[in-house]
């Protein structure tokens, strides 16, 4: 199969059979303005042949993060089933609608939450942060519009790497690499 996106939705539908929750968990790769790496799970919401989209506030750490340096790698880990998978590309902000229609789903609290959550900023107590969820639910009664700040990023791959545990630690890494309109498909030693 040398269609990434085929064996990813194979090794996604896999995953999500098996694994206990959140088959969409993934580590997210950033390079900060100094050069240094950082790392946090995200989960991935929705993707297709252009990439693979995860929400935040876009003036979070890792927000910041991607408009200094707009490239990232996701690595998922799912445990019960032995397999890893990498995927690196650059990094574009999803449009305003589909950010709209995304968060138009999520719950009121969560909806609330992100318009009183200053992501990665200090908090002086617990207290100052259920005042602003207050706030907001005051603010917004009835529909919770999605907060300018909140949006979509999609990872366009440029490579993947499907890993797989095998005996001794012999383990199958099939990288592919986009090659013109297509995908070149390599082994790696593991
Ligand atoms: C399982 C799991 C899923 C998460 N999913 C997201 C997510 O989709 N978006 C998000 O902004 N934070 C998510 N978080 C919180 C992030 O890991 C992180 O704490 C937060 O985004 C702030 O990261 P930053 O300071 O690097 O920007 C998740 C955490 C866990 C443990
Ligand atoms: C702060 C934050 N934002 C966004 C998400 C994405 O998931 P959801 O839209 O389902 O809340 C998560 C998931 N844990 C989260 O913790």
């Amino acid at each position: 199969m040398t269609d990434p996106f085929a064996r990813f939705a194979d090794w996604f539908a896999a995953a999500t059979a098996a694994e206990a929750n959140d088959p969409n968990a993934c580590a997210l790769a950033t390079v900060d303005a100094a050069g240094r790496p950082d790392v946090r799970i995200v989960l991935m919401k929705e993707w297709d042949r252009q990439g693979f989209v995860f929400y935040t506030n876009r003036q979070s750490a890792k927000g910041r993060q991607l408009a200094h340096t707009p490239y990232a790698t996701l690595d998922f880990h799912w445990k019960s089933l032995r397999r890893q998978l990498r995927i690196s590309g650059a990094v574009t902000p999803v449009d305003a609608a589909q950010s709209d229609a995304y968060f138009a789903t999520r719950p009121r609290e969560s909806q609330l939450s992100a318009w009183a959550s200053l992501q990665s900023e200090p908090l002086a107590d617990r207290e100052t942060f259920e005042s602003r969820l207050a706030e907001t639910a005051a603010r917004f009664p009835d529909a919770v519009p999605r907060p300018p700040h909140w949006g979509g990023y999609r990872v366009t791959p440029d490579w993947f790497e499907f890993w797989e545990d095998r005996l001794g630690r012999q383990h199958h890494r099939e990288r592919f690499d986009r090659a013109g309109d297509g995908w070149q498909l390599r082994l790696l030693y593991p």
